[in-house]
């Protein structure tokens, strides 16, 4: 099976004297889903931060193959002036478009409203879906359903567990249980 993120021995501090990665490594390969779990402030979206090459690692290496992410706050991942649709549809091949929104509980008629025009759920979803059909090998979420009820979060998880073992996910989340549930492996920094 084929590695699609590495990273070895890697340490972190903004100040020298609080470390707040220390020798950390973590593996995916394809199929693999890992789940970051950590008290607020522990550095779960650092470590994202530095996988994403947005900050320089002390020490340690990081090999990452394609990637796209969902964000704890999906307003941030969309430009607020224009429609989901002029977003997405570069990335987006018709019927799997159709596919995904449907697996989503996403109206179509959604895609033509602006960002803040959606529900905080429903843009959620649609920052899954943005992501999705980008088809990286890794995908990192950040709280992804923090804005979604609990059935819904089962479903929309579920979603990416049963349709995405061309990839790997390496999941943010401070819900214990929804760790559990979908993750081979649960990793707490
Ligand atoms: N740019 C920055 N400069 C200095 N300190 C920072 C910076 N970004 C984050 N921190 C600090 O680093 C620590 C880790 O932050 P991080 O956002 O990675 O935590 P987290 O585990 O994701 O927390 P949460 O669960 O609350 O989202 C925190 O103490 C935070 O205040």
């Amino acid at each position: 099976m084929s590695t699609l993120l590495e990273v070895k021995n890697l340490s972190f501090g903004f100040t020298k004297d609080k470390l707040l990665l220390k020798d950390f490594n973590i593996s995916l390969k394809r199929g693999e889903i890992k789940a970051i779990v950590g008290e607020s402030g522990a550095g779960k979206s650092t470590l994202f931060e530095l996988i994403l090459g947005n900050i320089k690692p002390l020490s340690g290496e990081i090999k990452v193959s394609s990637y796209s992410q969902v964000f704890q706050d999906p307003y941030s991942s969309f430009h607020p002036s224009y429609t989901l649709l002029n977003q997405i549809e570069d990335v987006a091949l018709t019927d799997e478009l159709e596919k995904y929104l449907l697996i989503l509980n996403l109206e179509k008629s959604l895609l033509l409203k602006l960002p803040h025009e959606l529900s905080g759920g429903q843009l959620q979803r649609a920052s899954i879906l943005r992501a999705i059909l980008m088809k990286p090998d890794v995908l990192l979420l950040d709280e992804p359903t923090s804005a979604l009820d609990n059935v819904i979060q089962l479903e929309v998880m579920g979603m990416l567990v049963k349709h995405l073992d061309s990839m790997a996910m390496l999941l943010i989340t401070h819900d214990i249980e929804l760790a559990r549930w979908c993750a081979d492996e649960i990793v707490k920094i």
